[in-house]
Order: structure tokens, then sequence, then C-alpha cells
């Protein structure tokens, strides 16, 4: 397993934000990190990348506990596609995704040589956006940035790469087309979603957070049954099996019953 996290704990404000959650994440596939909002999924997002330190627990990184690992030597392997990206920094385009290439080099001056623009422009093509390479980046809309922001990461040439909400701004051709790229690369993805029906249909894996703790792990048709949407959303959905043969969730309308866990 590369990524393992064993009764992750991380409390804000003494109340317990991620509790004891113990996850495997499967090595090369794609798993999505669902739940309401506030269940914890951006914070477990953030101590599996190392960003954050957990008070409890440990998070393993090919059997490494990852805070005793050098910070270099996981910027290197573990790319990060955060929610909320500035849109102030005056630079090129490519120059962002070339941001992607700095893990991998000693001297920052370093960065740009011809290997690191091959990646970098291979990286904007895989994310559609190859026209955008000499734009400024604060001229960019929403879903352009986001583009860019995910060939930053794939540039990285992660072996983990994780994703907090990458469909966000994204039109629905270019989320289908972002989700299909994730599945193609050979890399361990853990992308927190809310669209539950797109988890369904392109990731083998889900987890699912309810106040900060693990209520579901599995294949997409274990996980997301009737019974556990109701008692984690409120919603009451029917499932049925989509033309692509993994779960279709039609959504009701709210619960007949308090949520509850
Ligand atoms: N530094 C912090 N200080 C105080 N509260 C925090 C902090 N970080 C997270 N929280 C709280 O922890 C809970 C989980 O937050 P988190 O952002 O991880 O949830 P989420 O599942 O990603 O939510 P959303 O779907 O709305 O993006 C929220 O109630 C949030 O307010």
């Amino acid at each position: 397993m590369s990524l393992r996290a064993h009764d992750v704990t991380w409390t804000a404000q003494g109340r317990p934000v991620i509790d004891g959650v113990t996850v495997e994440i499967p090595p090369g596939g794609h798993t999505a990190l669902l739940g309401p909002n506030g269940s914890g999924k951006s914070t477990f997002l953030r101590l599996l990348a190392g960003l954050l330190r957990p008070e409890g627990g440990t998070v393993l990184l090919s059997g490494h506990d990852l805070h005793r690992l050098p910070r270099r030597a996981v910027a290197r392997r573990m790319a990060v596609v955060a929610q909320e990206v500035s849109s102030e920094v005056e630079m090129t385009v490519l120059d962002v995704v070339l941001l992607g290439r700095i893990p991998h080099h000693r001297r920052l001056a370093a960065v740009a040589g011809e290997e690191d623009l091959t990646y970098a422009r291979r990286a904007l093509g895989r994310c559609g956006a190859a026209e955008l390479e000499q734009r400024r980046w604060p001229t960019l809309s929403g879903g352009e940035r986001q583009r860019v922001n995910i060939a930053r990461a794939l540039a990285q040439e992660p072996t983990e790469l994780l994703l907090d909400e990458p469909t966000n701004h994204l039109d629905i051709a270019h989320q289908l087309a972002l989700l299909d790229l994730l599945a193609a690369i050979p890399v361990t993805v853990v992308t927190a979603l809310h669209d539950l029906n797109l988890a369904a249909r392109y990731c083998d894996h889900l987890l699912l957070l309810h106040r900060g703790r693990l209520v579901a792990a599995g294949p997409p048709e274990q996980v997301l049954t009737g019974e556990t949407v109701e008692r984690v959303y409120g919603v009451r959905a029917e499932i049925t099996t989509s033309p692509t043969g993994r779960p279709g969730l039609h959504f009701l309308g709210p619960s007949l019953r308090a949520p509850s866990l």
C-alpha cells in the first residue's frame, strides 16, 4: 500500500475534525473522498498530503511515517491540487505549470530546462490547456485556472496525486475529460468530490466521511446504498445500475427521518 492512515485524529478548537480514521488507499487506483459539507474531506486530504500533522495516529507513505520523511522527498512524490488558488500571481500559464518541476531540482534557477518544458507542455496538453501557455494567470477564467493547476500537479510527475474538488468551476465536458484523464494515468489518485454520480462512475474505491469519522469504504455499489446516503446526507435516493454498469443515484428529496449516525 502506498498511502495509509492509521487511527488519525485532528482537532480544531477542541473539537475533533478527523476522528480516528483508518484507511488504505489502493495503489494505482482512483479513490474518492466523499461526505457532506464540513465532514472533514479537505482536512483529511491535507493530513494525507502531510500538510497537516496528525494529533493522534500516523499517515504512512510506502510504510514510512510521512512526517519522518524528508519534505523534499515527499514533494517529489506527492502532488496536491487545493480547492482555492490565488488569482493574483503575475505569471504566465507556462511558468505556473513549471512550478510543478521545482521538487525535482536543487536550485530554483535550474527549473525550465528542456526536459522541464517538455513535462510542462505535455501536462498542459493532457488537461486540454495547451493553447493557454502564454496567457497571464490572472486573466484566466475559474475553469481554465483549475485545468492549469491540475497541469502543474501532473508536471510534477507524482506517484500520488491528491485533489480537493477538482471539478469545481468545470463545465460537464471538462469534468468528464478530467475524470477520464485521472482514470487513465498510472498514479494513485485521491479526489475529494461532492458529486456522488461522478464518484460512482469514475472511482474504484470510495471513502465516506461523516462528522470526521469514516462510515463506509469500498467499491461504489457497496458504499452508495440508499440507506447510507439517507443516513449520512439526509436525502432519499433511488439507486439503479446506470448504462455504464456503475450505480446511478436519483435523488428523491429530503429524508423523512432526521440524519443521524
Ligand atoms: N483550522 C480550523 N479551525 C477551526 N475549524 C476548522 C479548521 N479546519 C477545519 N475546521 C472545521 O472542520 C470541519 C471540517 O472541515 P473541512 O473543510 O475538512 O470539511 P469538508 O468536508 O472539506 O467541507 P466542504 O465539503 O464544505 O468543503 C468544518 O466544520 C470546519 O469548519
